[in-house]
């Protein structure tokens, strides 16, 4: 350290012991398996997924990304248009249950794959989810930049998406975990879903984060 470089405080040190011991005590109670974030297009399961797996030390995986080269790298958009939504949602169920057999690792499902019930139930067995909670005005503005999601190619977007929001949470609900997904910074999502994974995995689940089930 130069002798310009201010010392690192104290507090720094110890929160960083903290947070190191955080995660250690994660991922032994994690065991073999997967974290799983579930929720709308837009609420953040790739993005936040992939720092959180940084920040774990444990493989990302994306079923959406898996699928596309699984079909030779076509895009989602390009396979329901091919194959129909039904087709997708096979394919889909398909490759999250063999992902699900890969160990401790990140995994971001599509938005609409813990609706189905069999892929629900081998999540539980399988992994730790956590519902990234958006609401209707924010998936909104997060995906309206991409044209990317062919369910939202319709003649009224917002409402859509509300409909789905609607549709789908009772299912979302159902997960361990939720964290709110608003506009702040990626790492703070992150932060928040560390908390919520130590307190479900390594203590007396904090009222705040647990859902009751
Ligand atoms: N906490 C956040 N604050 C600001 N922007 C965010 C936040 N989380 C995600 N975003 C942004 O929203 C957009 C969509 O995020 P992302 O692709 O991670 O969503 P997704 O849940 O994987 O969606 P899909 O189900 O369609 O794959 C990205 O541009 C991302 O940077
Ligand atoms: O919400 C959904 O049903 C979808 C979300 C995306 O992740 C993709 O899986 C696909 O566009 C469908
Ligand atoms: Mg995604």
């Amino acid at each position: 350290m130069s002798p310009d470089e201010p010392a690192e405080m104290p507090e720094n040190l110890a929160r960083q012991g903290v947070i190191q011991n955080q995660t250690a005590d994660i991922l032994a109670a994690l065991g073999t398996r997967a974290i799983v974030l579930v929720g709308m297009m837009g609420s953040g399961k790739s993005t936040v997924g992939r720092r959180l797996a940084a920040r774990l030390r444990l493989p990302f995986v994306d079923a959406d990304q898996e699928i596309e080269t699984r079909h030779g790298g076509m895009t989602i958009t390009e396979i329901f248009a091919t194959h129909g939504e039904p087709y997708f949602r096979e394919g889909e169920a398909k490759v999250i249950s063999a992902l699900l057999d890969g160990g401790a690792q990140v995994l971001a499902t599509g938005g609409g794959a813990f609706v189905r019930d069999d892929t629900r139930e081998r999540i539980r067995s399988k992994a730790v989810s956590i519902w990234l909670k958006a609401d209707g005005a924010t998936v909104l503005r997060r995906v309206k930049r991409r044209s990317d999601r062919p369910l939202l190619q319709t003649e009224d977007p917002a409402a859509t998406i509300e409909r789905l929001i609607a549709a789908r949470e009772p299912f979302y609900s159902l997960a361990d975990l939720t964290i709110v997904s608003r506009d702040v910074p990626h790492e703070r999502i992150v932060d928040e879903c560390i908390e919520a994974l130590h307190g479900f995995l390594c203590a007396a689940a904090p009222v705040a984060f647990a859902n009751k089930t």
